[in-house]
């Protein structure tokens, strides 16, 4: 038997490296003011987080996770949205405990590394710089980056192509069902983080990810198992 060995590892941004639901909150929440909209809840948008920021925003007008139609005014609170969350996009967002030390130890294994997220390009490296995570990652797949996004697989087929590593050799990490799809679709596993945005429960409860780790732990895995692999 061979083991499993990834050649390189991608990361979902929102709700996995970063706890960015306070700040997306106050973004909506002052785009929603704008329009004379009631306010959602931070539990409401951590719940809706996940398929890019014009879902979470049309989700936010829609006061529901479920929507057939976006509502009339998603363009013009999109248009707010971009503005207010320049304003606030690292004013609460946190990184998760153990995503720094497990990046960092993935640097040291010279594992290249890549973030593939559903937030507009506009937000992903500003918030990587503010954060000092940019660092760690030779590519960036956002939202917009392709005419698709997460649960279509090819933001994770392109990073991996850039990175010049096979997806099935690769390895996603993210939180959500969006994430966990795109990686079924590209044929790359995946591991979960313990924390995130999972959104639908349900369905995670059907199809459950590879592995739930933290980000240190995944690392520190990967190290005993290069170790090993250097051993044989
Ligand atoms: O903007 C979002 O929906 C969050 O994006 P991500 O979870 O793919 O990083």
């Amino acid at each position: 038997m061979t083991l499993f060995y990834p050649q390189a590892v991608l990361f979902d941004l929102d709700g996995t490296l970063v706890d960015s639901a306070p700040d997306l909150t106050t973004a909506v929440n002052r785009s929603l003011a704008d329009l004379g909209r009631p306010p959602i809840t931070e539990a409401q948008a951590r719940a809706w987080i996940g398929n890019g920021a014009r879902r979470l925003v049309a989700r936010a007008l829609a006061g529901q996770r479920e929507i057939d139609a976006e509502p009339a005014q998603t363009e013009a609170a999109m248009a707010a949205f971009f503005h207010h969350y320049r304003d606030c996009l690292v004013q609460a967002s946190r990184v998760y405990d153990g995503v720094v030390e497990g990046l960092a130890q993935l640097a040291a294994l010279e594992c290249p590394m890549a973030v593939v997220t559903n937030k507009p390009g506009a937000f992903t490296l500003p918030l990587l710089e503010a954060l000092g995570l940019e660092r760690f990652f030779a590519v960036r797949v956002s939202g917009d980056t392709l005419a698709v996004k997460k649960p279509d697989p090819a933001p994770l087929l392109h990073a991996a192509a850039q990175l010049g590593v096979a997806a099935g050799q690769s390895l996603y990490v993210g939180d959500s069902a969006a994430d966990r799809d795109a990686a079924w679709a590209a044929g790359m596993p995946m591991v979960r983080v313990p924390y995130g945005y999972p959104g639908d429960e349900a369905v995670f409860a059907d199809h459950p990810a590879a592995m739930t780790l933290r980000v240190d732990a995944l690392a520190a895995r990967l190290a005993a198992l290069g170790a090993m692999h250097d051993a044989v």
